[in-house]
């Protein structure tokens, strides 16, 4: 039984269409990273997920549950650290922790919790003196009451310094061993490559990619760039280049700098240029980065998806 299942859903604020005929699943067990820029639409799934917000149309099922029929019983097995931060001023990060637990009739304790996402020593500190960062902490721990089945997490890096955004890669993990299904929006590539079983991308309200970091990389074209340092290059060569299988794209930066985008071996293009004659001096390669996967899929330029 999938954790999530999203068919067809279609969400309008008025004239602007958020969501548009949006079908996937997050797989129990699962690290799903649902990934796209601003205004892509997350946040509206993840609304419409918790029954925040009414789809216009379409389908939504979580934990086998009717989302919109089973809102409440959805939730008390969902962790969800939401979009923004909304701790209350007044109270401590123990009784934030209290209060989550008591309503979810859960037994974890505040301190146990509070020592896993490194918040231990503002137990006692009301959360108004909190910096973003803290505030984020203190709504990861409130996520984790309970042992959820599935936690969705809402842009959970913002405001994590590097360390906390590690620390909450650590945790994602953690809480996976343990069983949790994770669901978790970023704008960042980067943010979801260590720690998903599968990404998907969403852009303008549709997905346009739904793949493991992997598959991802190796369905955009140009997958490793090539540069070779040689004595010298001509046209003929560059066209030679171009034509080689494997090759989608070959171009010089300076008189003696060739660039090559190569999806295999890349030994061929070697042997092709010393078969010219050409003196291969020296080369680096550089795989596609999932900066670069991410923005041939959100933005259609750059890196050429196939
Ligand atoms: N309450 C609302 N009323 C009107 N339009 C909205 C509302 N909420 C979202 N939108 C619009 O719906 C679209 C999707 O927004 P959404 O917040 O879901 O995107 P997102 O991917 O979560 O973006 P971000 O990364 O900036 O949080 C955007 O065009 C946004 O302007």
């Amino acid at each position: 039984m999938p954790a999530i299942t999203v068919d067809n859903l279609t969400k309008s604020y008025g004239q602007t269409l958020a969501l548009e005929d949006l079908s996937f699943r997050v797989e129990e067990g699962e690290v799903f990273g649902f990934l796209g820029p601003n205004g892509a639409g997350k946040s509206t799934t993840i609304n419409v997920v918790l029954d925040f917000i009414r789809p216009t149309a379409g389908e939504v099922t979580v934990l086998g549950l009717d989302a919109q029929a089973h809102s409440r019983e959805i939730r008390s097995r969902t962790g969800v650290l939401p979009e923004g931060v909304e701790t209350y001023d007044r109270l401590t990060a123990r009784q934030h922790l209290e209060f989550a637990i008591d309503s979810k009739d859960a037994d974890d304790e505040p301190e146990a919790l509070l020592e896993r996402v490194g918040l231990v020593d503002a137990i006692d500190k009301k959360a108004g003196g909190y910096s973003k960062g803290m505030s984020q902490r203190l709504m990861l721990a409130m996520a984790l009451v309970g042992e959820p089945d599935l936690l969705i997490l809402d842009e959970p890096s913002t405001g994590l310094d590097p360390n906390g955004a590690r620390e909450m890669r650590e945790i994602v993990r953690e809480e996976n061993a343990r069983g949790a299904t994770v669901f978790f929006s970023s704008h960042i590539m980067e943010q979801v490559e260590a720690v998903c079983d599968r990404v998907g991308i969403l852009r303008d309200g549709e997905m346009v990619a739904v793949d493991t970091v992997e598959g991802l990389r190796d369905s955009v074209s140009g997958g490793t760039s090539l540069r070779v340092t040689v004595d010298r290059v001509d046209d003929e060569t560059l066209q030679a280049v171009r034509s080689l299988p494997d090759v989608s794209d070959a171009t010089t930066e300076d008189e003696t700098t060739l660039v090559v985008q190569v999806d295999g071996s890349k030994t061929a293009v070697l042997s092709e240029l010393e078969d010219r004659g050409i003196e291969v001096r020296d080369f680096t390669t550089r795989e596609a980065s999932l900066e670069d996967v991410f923005q041939s899929y959100t933005t259609g330029s750059e890196v050429e998806a196939q």
